[in-house]
């Protein structure tokens, strides 16, 4: 893989609009997470942590030890053993801890209301009858006007409104929801602040948004991933090794003493027997407990640093293949475009009138309610004066709405129909209709598609006759801001950006080259977005992609990393496996960089903790077999005070370097993009040598303490 990056710890990230207090580790916050962390003292939650469950035999065992056998070192390494595990705790329940003010503001949100729901909706007589929001079923349609709750999680189906989301978003500017388009979802618990929608409720009762939310900032959903449950099989075989060396330690010691009569008992400390709380120590320090106990944290952390950046991962493994994906796909509009589609000129063709023109195109957009139909109308409206009519106003009026599929929509009235759509889609639909294409409108199309608009042709057909083509209507879409830069970086990280659209080669290209995009597909209808995802991933690439379409749900459902925009359709966010609440199509950038420290920051704790035991033997083993073995002492590099105190040390220096990395597997190393032999350079001089100095440095200092304040040590 050639992508990587730097490890350094993170500078402050992106503070949520529900977080209180974006501190890394404020002492109230352990204070706060202790009882939690004794909580998981129960043998029960505990083993799913093999090494920090060893650990908790341990410490039982030696406490049993202390009763039988009193002496204060038998005490002091009891107490450090239990601290060992309560650290581990403390870890997972702080981390644990920073969804709860998010999850409480959340169940605020929830509050009961009554909804008006529309029986008969779609026929002549429409009642409204109010129902409590909690008896709502799939397929109920409710209206919800200026000032009240949404009562549920749905589809607008008509009108627009301006709704406040902050209850779920954290953000006070209102959002457009509008039927028809991408941008028609609402979630239950939000308000409407203008005008009037009517909602299909899409929610199964008791499985809201909301409620899916707050399982998941606290944490009470979480599955380990494939990836943690591989590396506790390979610490837990570490553990057993580790075991079976250190039960051997115990005959050596004692065929030690057969040959040489004179040699003190090494197990012995101060006269007192210690043997089995000594082995104890020694296996605890040795055994990678650091990792065990912040495994789980950082990935908790992971997803929490999702949360914080509106981001909802449904589950860790989504967050764990941000980290790794290889090709991107995105959206041409809305996405690497401002997708405010909308209609700027009527271009008309063989001699028709641009009234005429005009007048067709909006017959053909009456009732097309994406924001593409709507512009159209709006544009017929301001520059020809034409009235827009109620559908209802058109007697016999047959519309025809707009699929991605066909790429076409329009009306039939008595005996005229009429079409607009991409320009392939309606030159078939002339030609299938006895008509013949003129080649003015060929020469409209490429002129429009070459600056990146979207070109939708008119034709129409009256009964008897040829159909025709009427004209051409530019669709304008701008290219966002800084987009090309964002490609830029993405490229920098190995990862491949493919624009996928539904319109034709030119736009899509012309669109593609202004943004900076590594590929683009277009004429993309949902299938072919999907062939596209499979094929990347039966060449072993992971892909990620945003959508917002009922037609996108396929693809979210099939890509790696599936991120689905909170305004768009139920379906979408049903398909995929995060939700962005912001609805920033680029997130994904972001997404990517948090899955990618996710997977540093573990490998840089596991190389750290690994390094640290290996010091720690080399601290221990020559100290405590000093007297047995003198040959030892020419690797007792560290001359600590004696037996007792270096395995008081070590154990202590064990317990609290959990504690010091608590911040820094919640907040996670910065990702910088760089290349892969930097990475690994920097990794190794970081977290691997600094792992094998620290517990040099951190032991001696303890044992100078130990021995200073310490009586007897
Ligand atoms: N309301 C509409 N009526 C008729 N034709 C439309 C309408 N909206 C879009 N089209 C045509 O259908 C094509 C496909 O549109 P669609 O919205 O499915 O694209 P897409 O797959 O969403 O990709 P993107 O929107 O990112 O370009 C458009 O390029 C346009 O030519
Ligand atoms: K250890
Ligand atoms: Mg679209």
């Amino acid at each position: 893989m050639s992508v990587t990056a730097t490890a350094e710890p993170a500078q402050g990230a992106a503070t949520a609009p529900h977080r209180v207090g974006g501190g890394l580790l404020d002492p109230r916050q352990l204070l706060r997470s202790t009882p939690d962390a004794l909580r998981k003292l129960d043998p029960r939650t505990l083993w799913r942590n093999p090494v920090m469950f060893i650990v908790e035999v341990g410490a039982v065992f030696t406490t049993v030890l202390a009763v039988a056998d009193p002496s204060f070192f038998a005490w002091l390494i009891t107490v450090w053993l239990w601290l060992t595990v309560v650290f581990a705790n403390l870890a997972e329940a702080v981390a644990e801890g920073r969804g709860k003010a998010q999850a409480a503001t959340l169940r605020k949100a929830k509050q009961e209301t009554v909804a008006r729901r529309l029986a008969g909706w779609g026929t002549p007589d429409v009642r409204e009858e109010p129902v409590d929001a909690g008896e709502l079923r799939q397929g109920d349609v409710v209206v919800v006007e200026a000032g009240q709750v949404i009562p549920g999680d749905g589809d607008v189906v008509e009108g627009i409104a301006s709704v406040d989301e902050s209850a779920i978003t954290g953000e006070s500017a209102p959002v457009i929801r509008e039927s028809g388009g991408d941008r028609s979802s609402v979630t239950g618990g939000t308000k409407v602040l203008s005008d009037r929608i009517v909602v299909r409720i899409t929610q199964k009762p008791g499985e809201s948004f909301i409620d899916r939310m707050i399982s998941l900032v606290e944490g009470a959903s979480r599955q380990k991933t494939p990836n943690e449950i591989a590396l506790n099989i390979l610490l837990a075989a570490l553990t057993i090794i580790f075991l079976l060396a250190v039960a051997t330690l115990q005959p050596m010691a004692i065929f030690a003493k057969s040959y040489n009569a004179a040699a003190p008992d090494s197990l012995t400390i101060n006269g007192d027997g210690v043997t089995g709380i000594v082995l104890v120590s020694l296996l605890v320090a040795l055994i990678p407990t650091t990792i065990g106990a912040l495994l789980s944290a950082i990935g908790i952390a992971g997803m929490d640093r999702l949360v914080q950046r509106n981001v909802l991962a449904m589950s860790g493994r989504a967050v764990e293949a941000a980290g790794d994906v290889n090709t991107l796909l995105l959206d041409k509009t809305g996405t690497i475009t401002l997708g405010n589609r909308q209609a700027s000129e009527f271009h008309p063709v063989g001699g028709v009138s641009p009234a005429d023109l005009a007048e067709a195109a909006q017959l053909s957009s009456l009732a097309d309610e994406t924001p593409e139909g709507r512009s159209v109308v709006v544009l017929a409206k301001t520059e020809y004066g034409l009235r827009a009519r109620e559908d209802g106003l058109i007697p016999h009026a047959h519309f025809v709405p707009f699929t991605a599929e066909t790429r076409m929509s329009g009306v039939d009235i008595d005996n005229r129909k009429i079409r607009k759509g991409a320009a392939s889609a309606v030159t078939k639909w002339v030609t299938d209709n006895g008509g013949h294409p003129t080649g003015e409108v060929g020469p409209i199309v490429d002129g429009i598609s070459a600056s990146g608009g979207t070109p939708l042709v008119v034709a129409e057909q009256v009964a008897g006759e040829p159909a025709r083509a009427l004209g051409v209507i530019h669709l304008k879409d701008v290219v966002k801001a800084g987009m090309r830069e964002r490609f830029d970086e993405m490229r920098r990280m190995g990862i491949r950006t493919v624009m996928i659209t539904g319109d034709n080669p030119i736009t899509a290209k012309a669109i593609a080259d202004e943004a900076g995009v590594d590929d683009f597909l277009a004429e993309a209808r949902p299938e072919d977005k999907l062939a596209l995802i499979r094929a990347e991933q039966e060449g072993g690439r992971l892909v990620a992609m945003t959508g917002d379409g009922t037609n996108d749900a396929p693809a979210l459902a099939q890509a790696d990393v599936g991120v689905s925009m909170n305004t768009g359709t139920s379906a979408a966010k049903e398909a995929g496996n995060m939700v962005d609440l912001d609805s920033d199509p680029t997130k994904l950038i972001e997404i990517v960089e948090i899955g990618k420290q996710l997977l540093i920051t573990r490998g840089a704790l596991t190389t750290f903790s690994i390094a640290n035991d290996v010091a720690k033997y080399f601290a221990i083993i020559p100290a405590m077999f000093a007297a047995v073995y003198p040959s030892l002492d020419a690797m007792n590099v560290m001359r600590l005070s004696s037996p007792a105190s270096a395995i008081t040390s070590a154990v202590i220096f064990n317990a609290l370097v959990i504690v010091a990395l608590i911040p820094l597997s919640l907040r996670g190393v910065r990702y910088r993009p760089a290349s892969a032999s930097q990475l690994l350079t920097r990794n190794l001089l970081l977290y691997g040598l600094g792992g094998i100095v620290a517990p040099f440095v951190g032991i001696k200092l303890l044992d100078l303490l130990v021995v200073q304040f310490l009586p007897g040590m």
